[in-house]
């Protein structure tokens, strides 16, 4: 356990919330990428394209990051264990040497994991807040947009694990009577910051208009009081965080931290 937790990089409350600090603009951009095309909605349709492909029954979004995630893989972007595919299955074999990634993460903890829920989430309750009623036809493009923004948003919410890692190895004695009680709230309790979740949710609202609005030369226009002028509207960015992301990602650490004494 010593030899283990000294091998690895510090791992600390500063240092992983500037990891999510870096990780909202990731997500931001990655929503103003897709608010860029409406709906589409037959990317999610799974009768859009009937048997033209030997899979069955599958949305092109599913398609796409499928296909995706299996070059990616290839790659060796799975290698890093901060990474997390949503198709694992199809993700098996990295062509690239190994790179010796820091293994930080508990080893019996580390496989939690919430994909499906993100992913369900983000299809029926983010995408129709993020983007307009329409179809313009850009279906492949809308796909590859979608796909960032489920692996910045899996991602964040997975580095959870990394957030509870943290905390626990502050205040180790306080987790252990926690998570022997198996006591959710408990943990849910210890693991829970309010101020600085107003911070988060406040500064991913203010990068939405800074990363959202209009560049222009000459005339400046301020729109700082006009919502409608930006490209993914600031507030529904807020309510995103609120209501989804960092609860998601508070789920990761209570399951992770559950299982930290396995
Ligand atoms: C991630 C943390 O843990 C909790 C979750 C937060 C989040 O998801 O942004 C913020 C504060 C905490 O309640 C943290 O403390 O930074």
């Amino acid at each position: 356990r010593r030899l283990q937790e000294e091998e690895s990089t510090a791992l600390t409350l500063e240092s992983v919330r500037k990891f999510l600090t870096r990780e909202e603009d990731s997500i931001v951009f990655s929503l103003i990428e897709r608010a860029k095309y409406p709906r589409n909605a037959p990317v999610y349709d799974p009768s859009y394209l009937g048997s033209a492909t030997k899979f069955h029954n599958l949305s092109l979004v599913e398609l796409f990051v499928r296909e995706t995630e299996a070059v990616q893989a290839k790659a060796g972007r799975y290698q890093n264990p901060v990474e997390i595919p949503f198709f694992p299955k199809d993700t098996t074999l990295a062509l690239v040497p190994p790179y010796n990634f820091p293994n930080e993460l508990h080893a019996a903890a580390a496989s939690v994991n919430v994909s499906n829920n993100i992913w369900r989430k983000y299809l029926d309750e983010w995408l129709p807040q993020i983007t307009s009623q329409g179809d313009d036809g850009n279906y492949a493009p809308t796909a590859a947009a979608d796909l960032v923004c489920l692996q910045a948003l899996s991602r964040r919410i997975h580095y959870g694990r990394y957030v509870a890692e943290a905390k626990y190895r502050g205040a180790p004695q306080d987790y252990n009577t926690a998570i022997r009680a198996k006591d959710r709230d408990a943990l849910m309790k210890l693991l829970t910051f309010k101020s600085q979740e107003d911070a988060v949710k406040t500064r991913v609202e203010e990068k939405a208009k800074v990363f959202g609005q209009d560049v222009t030369l000459g005339n400046r226009v301020d729109n700082s009081s006009d919502t409608t002028n930006y490209k993914v509207d600031p507030v529904v960015v807020y309510g995103l965080y609120g209501d989804w992301v960092i609860p998601m990602t508070k789920m990761v650490e209570v399951e992770y931290l559950l299982r930290r004494l396995d």
